[in-house]
């Protein structure tokens, strides 16, 4: 059965300058909408010609979840798998093992047609740049409805409408629907990429680098916008950045990433001031808190190739603490020093010696 168009009031895109970390519509901690179980996803890639073919692990063994109302920050250097796990939580990359659910369901053993039409408009994605990611030659208002006509929402009258409702929700005005994207603006382009993700009523969006394409001055406007957004539609908000000082500030919670793998995970304020394993003291270390901080740690050498990852702790090669011990074993789910700090906080983090908060 079509979902209906639903009514939801307009409302003003914020014109502050200054990303603001609104609280949550729906308290952190609800029943998750898409939880990702021990995914892994291994690409096969070409090397040495046409006959070698190397394994690259681009998500290993990754347990996260995104519940209404929750922005959850993905950070970690290039390469490390955040827009593989981007791609996963999307529905656009089948795990090579390991479960994705959407509210409790095994979405990849449902049937292809039931699979696009439940997650297809219940998860939705904001590309880092929307300039390539709408199509140039449609108008605004087709580019809108495109999501409505392909899963048949409402009626055209309907669809018409939704598309104003759309725009007034992220503060645009009604014109912009007869414009071309070349004739908006960076930060007007990303508005109506924003729209788009919104317009099948989405329960989360993941936003893959959304503000990186765009100047400074406009970048605070889209935070704020998608703030703004999760407050008042409770949508779940998986935001992958590079830029540690906007995740630390926006998200409630954090995940780290390292060559593939989540190795510390939870609330915001403890991964960003209290983290527990090396890599992510190392990585917050270089935006330092306005409450002061530790020292910066500069990491040496590149991250090492997912192809052949090194055994055991992937962060070994450059970490500082490393024993004979952190080359045998990951310390994964169940291994006694991947700890959950308490039932509340569901602050996890894989590392045989980590760090002392202070
Ligand atoms: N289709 C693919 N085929 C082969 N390897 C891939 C494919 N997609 C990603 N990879 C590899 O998987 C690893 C993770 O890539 P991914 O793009 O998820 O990282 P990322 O953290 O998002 O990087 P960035 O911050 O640069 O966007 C990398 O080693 C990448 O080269």
């Amino acid at each position: 059965m079509n979902k209906p168009v639903m009514n939801k009031p307009a409302m003003n895109g914020s014109a502050a300058t200054e990303p603001v970390a609104g609280g949550p519509a729906v308290p952190a901690g609800n029943e998750p909408v898409v939880s990702l179980d021990r995914v892994h996803v291994v690409h096969t890639a070409r090397s040495g010609g046409l006959i070698r073919r190397d394994r690259v692990h681009a998500l290993t063994d990754a347990t996260v979840s995104v519940g209404r109302g929750e922005i959850l920050g993905v950070v970690g250097e290039s390469g490390c798998g955040k827009s593989t796990l981007a791609k996963v939580v999307v529905g656009l990359q089948p795990p090579s093992s390991g479960t994705v659910r959407f509210r409790g369901d095994d979405l990849w053993s449902l049937p292809a047609k039931a699979r696009r039409e439940s997650f297809g408009s219940a998860v939705a994605m904001v590309f880092q740049d929307a300039s390539t990611a709408l199509n140039p030659r449609l108008p605004i208002r087709r580019i809108l409805r495109d999501p409505l006509d392909v899963h048949g929402r409402g009626t055209v009258r309907q669809r018409e409408e939704r598309v104003r409702e759309l725009l007034g929700l992220v503060g645009l005005p009604g014109h912009v629907a007869d414009a071309l994207p070349g004739g908006l603006s960076g930060g007007q382009r990303q508005r109506v990429a924003v729209a788009r993700a919104l317009a099948l009523e989405p329960d989360v969006i993941v936003a893959d680098e959304p503000t990186s394409a765009l100047d400074v001055s406009v970048r605070a406007q889209v935070l704020n916008l998608l703030v703004d957004l999760r407050a008042r539609l409770g949508l779940g908000l998986v935001f992958i950045s590079h830029d540690i000082q906007t995740v630390r500030y926006l998200a409630d919670r954090i995940a780290v990433m390292y060559l593939g793998r989540v190795v510390e995970e939870g609330p915001a304020a403890e991964v960003a001031g209290a983290a527990r394993h090396p890599y992510t003291r190392a990585l917050f270390s270089a935006a330092p808190s306005l409450l002061g901080g530790s020292e910066r740690i500069v990491l040496t050498g590149p991250v090492p190739s997912a192809t052949h990852p090194p055994s055991g702790c992937p962060f070994r090669t450059r970490c500082w603490k490393a024993t004979e011990e952190c080359a045998a074993e990951f310390p994964a789910a169940g291994f006694p020093h991947a700890v959950q700090a308490g039932p509340d906080s569901r602050h996890s983090w894989h590392c045989i010696h980590p760090e002392t908060p202070a």
